[in-house]
């Protein structure tokens, strides 16, 4: 359980405090991500995980403290983060292709139409989605809708990729099958992700570290370290370690510290 050491590329949140009206929903929180760490946010309902990921989306603007994208500050939204939502949010009249092709035009590499071609066809494999390509999002599933906004954020190569919740929505079986996706393309190309869910085993099953947020005024409560590298298949989920991480952070939940 070690607190990480000050990062300079990578995301930083600093003293963030944020409160809507008279409600304090953020209080002080410290928060550094290195260059492609995969952090998991973990919290009571309510909270304020989505408030934290807004801020650094740049949609929130906080009352006191930072934010520094490699080291820069936030002011706003911009192609440094891009934001993977509960809802599928991906344009309904655009096809598959199009849809990633759309991350693939906002990279800051400018190459030749074919080689952009090349790039969104590389998403679409990665993410099992050739066979829709030429589909329309309203004919898939919501799993399958929601491969193509991963495939899209990808695309786009931001620094960071925010998601809130993004298999909320989807059945149990999908939802493992997405975790795995996710697994499998963020190994083929690492990114720095700040991921928030409700569900601890999938926060443990993602995430390089699992941040646990308090009750409102949410702060950091304590943030926990997942041993498995890469080695990430769902077998892991029985093992003693992870049955032990699950129920440690559980139990932090259940304090409402
Ligand atoms: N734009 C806003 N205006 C006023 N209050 C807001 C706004 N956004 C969030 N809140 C309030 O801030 C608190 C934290 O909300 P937030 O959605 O960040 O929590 P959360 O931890 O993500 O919740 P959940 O786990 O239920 O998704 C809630 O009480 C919510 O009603």
């Amino acid at each position: 359980m070690t607190q990480p050491t000050t990062a300079t590329r990578g995301l930083s949140v600093r003293g963030v405090s944020k409160d809507f009206g008279n409600v304090n929903v953020l209080r002080d929180v410290d928060l550094d991500i290195a260059d492609g760490e995969f952090v998991a946010v973990v919290g009571p309902s309510g909270s304020g995980k989505s408030t934290l990921l807004n801020a650094i989306a740049g949609f929130v603007t906080p009352d006191r403290g930072e934010l520094l994208v490699n080291g820069q500050p936030v002011r706003g939204p911009g192609p440094s983060r891009c934001v993977v939502f509960q809802e599928y949010a991906i344009f309904p009249w655009l096809t598959v292709r199009r849809n990633i092709d759309f991350g693939t035009r906002l990279r800051a590499w400018k190459g030749t139409r074919q080689e952009r071609a090349a790039v969104t066809q590389r998403y679409l494999d990665m993410m099992g989605l050739t066979d829709f390509a030429d589909a329309l999002p309203k004919t898939l599933s919501g799993g399958m809708r929601q491969r193509v906004a991963i495939a899209r954020a990808y695309a786009v190569d931001p620094e960071i990729l925010l998601m809130d919740e993004p298999f909320a929505a989807l059945d149990a079986q999908t939802r493992e099958q997405m975790q795995e996706a996710l697994v499998d393309i963020n190994q083929r190309e690492r990114r720095t992700v700040l991921f928030v869910t409700h569900q601890v085993e999938e926060a443990i099953f993602l995430a390089d570290r699992v941040v646990v947020m308090s009750a409102r005024p949410a702060t950091v409560q304590e943030i926990v370290d997942v041993p498995w590298g890469d080695r990430r298949t769902h077998e892991i989920k029985t093992e003693p370690e992870f049955v032990r991480l699950r129920r440690h952070i559980e139990t932090l939940l259940r304090s409402r510290r």
